[in-house]
């Protein structure tokens, strides 16, 4: 099987290049792929497939209910998994290494074209090289929620950036925080799971994060959680603004207007090769 490693502010995925949708990728051979010591190691998998296999790709074939026939707009359509194989709508940082590898494959022209995901179009834009923007929605409020964390409750809000997010305000530096266990939410605000962020205020528009996603565990960044960040820290606010976000891989900057919001960081393709035949 062939593959792509490549990363976005250090939020790592393994990209598997399947145009025709041919792969059978189930969420053990996903978990055995993301295993850091008995596999290549990533938060995540980006399957690379055209947009008019996704259906039998996701093993969706003949169900209406799953594709919006907009989604044809887009050639292509970013499968995106989690770590333990989990599905998710949504991944901004994977979606700016998936337009990269798109292009350094010779497979889209650098400028601007949608690509499909379960949470809809995402419109990207980049050159030949250097950093990507995306089209990421616009975040929705869905309101308060608390996480608990090594005995202490945290205030924050219920954000949907295609994918569920939980963003907390915290006054202490986020370095001090101890995310070496799941975060604790109410299951009845979030059936499906959520990705728990917490940030603290460092400048004007400038905030700092650490996330606990679901389905990866804390990554070194997570591109819908900077959008819910910036969405959170920007409430009561008015106009455009641009805010930087601060992770552990790096920095990205999120510009949010009231009608959408833009991500724009790095990504960064570092490896390629094949599995050995019979592994996965
Ligand atoms: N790291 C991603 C988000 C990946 C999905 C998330 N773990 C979920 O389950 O919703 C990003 O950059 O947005």
């Amino acid at each position: 099987m062939r593959f792509v490693k490549g990363h976005g502010t250090e939020n790592d995925f393994v990209i598997l290049p399947d145009p025709d949708g041919v792969l059978d990728l189930t969420a053990e051979a996903v978990a055995r792929l993301c295993d850091r010591r008995a596999g290549i190691g990533a938060d995540g998998v980006l399957r690379v497939v055209r947009t008019k296999s996704a259906e039998r790709a996701t093993g969706h074939e003949g169900d209406p209910a799953w594709f919006d026939p907009a989604w044809f707009d887009a050639e292509w359509f970013m499968d995106y998994r989690n770590a333990d194989g989990g599905i998710a709508e949504m991944c901004g940082n994977g979606m700016r290494v998936f337009a990269r590898y798109l292009v350094d494959a010779g497979l889209a022209a650098p400028g601007e074209w949608d690509v499909a995901t379960r949470a809809g179009l995402r419109r990207v834009t980049l050159g030949a090289s250097g950093d990507v923007s995306v089209d990421m929605g616009l975040p929705e409020i869905l309101g308060d929620g608390e996480a608990s964390l090594a005995g202490a409750t945290f205030q924050g809000r219920r954000v949907s950036v295609g994918n569920p997010h939980l963003a907390c305000r915290v006054d202490e530096p986020v370095a001090a925080l101890d995310l070496s266990r799941a975060p604790g939410f109410d299951p009845a605000l979030f059936p499906d799971g959520v990705n728990v962020e917490f940030f603290r205020t460092v400048g004007d528009r400038h905030v700092e994060m650490r996330v606990y996603e679901r389905g990866s565990g804390e990554t070194r960044s997570c591109g819908t959680g900077t959008v819910a960040v910036a969405a959170a820290a920007a409430l009561g606010t008015t106009g455009t603004s641009e805010w930087t976000v601060d992770v552990p891989g790096g920095r990205v900057t999120v510009t949010l207007d009231g009608e959408t919001a833009h991500l724009r960081g790095p990504a960064v393709l570092v490896a390629e090769g094949e599995t050995r035949p019979g592994w996965i």
